[in-house]
């Protein structure tokens, strides 16, 4: 699904009004009518609702919304952060109606800090219309101390368009911002909605009035946004799978070489494993060191012991897992469990350099790439890199608080410079230096020990089936997360462990071939 930048919305919004000849009263009056409605959807029976307006176009929605609501006989109190002076027409149209009809219009500067905490929580539910598309800076004033006060009431919120406070492009919060428990958005789905921190602040995202902007009415929609930023859920990644048919053996399912696990990490490499064949590899090829024999790891797996160096893998243990193994390997797993010793950076340095088989390194694997990489890097285009938020900050030298404040940004930069890029965490965001994706689904039960593992070893699997770089990191990130969706549904977001997500796998994988076939990325 395409994903829309602000700047795509405007143009999208002008288009409408130039070419169909809408103008901007009516464009106001379908946003703030279809606010109203799912308001009324989700929350029956409300008796009273307070609906905090910016001055600009986002307020003016607010005020639509107030109106339709009022006529349904809700006690509703506008509270707006600004006296409209600097107002659109469209906006300050909908003020003189509401107000003609007998709506109460509040401005906030005359209410109290305490006096408004109370009108905040003695409504059934607060709409948020103080800042949309329009917000370019950190909120301030008055637009600030209702963003405050909207966080600290217990009442449930309704954004309107998004979650005011945050940029709408990126996922970015400028300075603070309003935490929603619904977002209610035009047209289309806005970046911001899904990429962290925004998703989380966007709560569950609801787009109204999507039909305007189809392919019948903008033939040319492919100009107007960007074609290589998508929302992926389980529907996009169905012609991606490779098909498997009764011809099928499991040379063709492509063979797992992974270089996984330590004396004092041993379980890592089980999990890969696990994952790696859970994901449909034919062959899993498990490189450990001698003496570090994997606990619980499955029989399907080949275990390959090569001497060990410090209680870790060593650089020539690719020579002899490729002296014995080589015909057969097509894709590579480095990095969980392996440690971080000098034998592990020249096996890591190795690989990068001299291995041409498409490779997943992931955890320890990274934590040496800047070292190697320093002076002569060459970007490779057959390797995915996995870093948590902890692993980007160091692959580019700053702060995981960095990473997690501007993810896309982090994802991009990472993937100029390394290879394909697949960021952890909710709203997984796999970059390939020139198309960027974000996962849709998400589950806090996901956040486990050996979670990581068991992706890295999925991404594997896809690798060896013969998916590129980024369409393997789409496949396994969409999976992986739909698993924790299943499994979070029926346990809740605590105690699953990562040998059930991967087990998950293969039922994921069916209810993905058994969709209807979506339009391609
Ligand atoms: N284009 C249309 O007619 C439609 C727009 N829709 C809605 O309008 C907003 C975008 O409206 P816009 O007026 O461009 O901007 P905002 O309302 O988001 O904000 C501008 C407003 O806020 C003040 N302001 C900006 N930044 C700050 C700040 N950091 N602190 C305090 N105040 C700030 C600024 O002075 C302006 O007054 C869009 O999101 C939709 O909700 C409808 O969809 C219909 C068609
Ligand atoms: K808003």
């Amino acid at each position: 699904m395409r994903l829309y930048t602000c700047d795509a919305i405007r143009r999208i919004e002008d288009l409408l009004v130039d070419k169909y000849g809408f103008d901007f009263f009516q464009l106001m009056d379908y946003a703030g009518n279809a606010v109203a409605e799912k308001v009324l959807a989700r929350f029956p029976g409300i008796k009273s609702v307070a609906v905090l307006c910016g001055g600009g176009n986002n307020g003016g929605d607010g005020l639509v919304a107030a109106r339709y609501l009022f006529l349904k006989d809700i006690a509703v109190k506008v509270i707006a952060a600004s006296r409209f002076e600097r107002s659109s027409l469209q906006t300050m149209k909908n003020k003189t109606i509401l107000e003609k009809m007998g709506g109460t219009l509040l401005t906030s500067e005359e209410i109290g800090d305490t006096e408004l905490l109370r009108l905040l929580d003695e409504s059934d539910v607060i709409i948020d219309a103080l800042l949309g598309i329009g917000a370019t800076s950190s909120p301030r004033g008055e637009y600030l101390r209702l963003i405050r006060a909207v966080n600290q009431s217990q009442t449930p919120v309704v954004s309107i368009d998004l979650p005011s406070g945050l940029d709408g492009s990126t996922g970015e919060i400028m300075g603070e911002a309003v935490k929603a428990d619904i977002t209610v958005t035009f047209w289309g789905p806005k970046v911001g909605l899904y990429v962290m921190p925004g998703k989380e602040h966007a709560g569950e995202v609801l787009i109204a009035n999507e039909e305007f902007v189809s392919d019948r009415l903008f033939p040319d929609l492919g100009e107007i946004i960007k074609k290589d930023l998508h929302l992926v859920s389980v529907p996009e990644i169905k012609h991606l799978l490779p098909p498997v048919t009764l011809s099928y053996h499991k040379g063709k399912r492509g063979s797992v070489l992974i270089f996984a696990g330590s004396k004092k990490y041993k379980g890592a490499a089980a999990l890969v494993a696990l994952g790696a064949l859970r994901a449909g590899a034919g062959r899993v090829i498990l490189v450990v060191p001698e003496g570090c024999l994997v606990p619980g790891v499955t029989p399907e797996t080949i275990v390959f012991e090569v001497p060990s160096r410090d209680g870790t893998l060593a650089a020539d243990s690719y020579i002899r897992a490729m002296d014995e193994f080589g015909d057969i390997v097509s894709s590579i797993v480095i990095g969980p469990g392996v440690g971080r010793t000098n034998g592990v950076r020249d096996l890591v340095s190795y690989i990068w350099e001299q291995s041409q088989v498409p490779t997943c390194m992931d955890a320890d694997a990274l934590y040496f790439l800047p070292e190697i990489g320093e002076g002569a890097l060459q970007r490779r285009h057959d390797v995915i890199i996995t870093p948590h938020e902890g692993e980007a900050a160091r692959l580019m030298r700053s702060k995981a608080s960095c990473v997690s404040a501007k993810r896309l940004e982090f994802a991009k930069s990472i993937a100029e410079k390394w290879g394909t890029v697949l960021l952890k965490g909710a709203g997984t965001i796999v970059d390939d230096g020139n198309r960027t994706s974000v996962i849709k689904d998400a589950h806090p039960c996901l956040s486990v020990p050996g979670s990581g593992d068991v992706l890295s070893g999925m991404i594997g699997a896809f690798l060896a089936r013969g998916l590129g770089c980024y369409e393997a990191g789409l496949c396994a990130a969409c999976l992986h997360a739909r698993a924790g969706v299943s499994l979070g549904a029926i346990r809740g977001n605590d105690g699953i462990l990562a040998g059930e997500i991967a087990n998950r796998i293969p039922i994921e994988i069916k209810s993905v071939s058994e969709l209807e076939r979506e339009p391609l990325l």
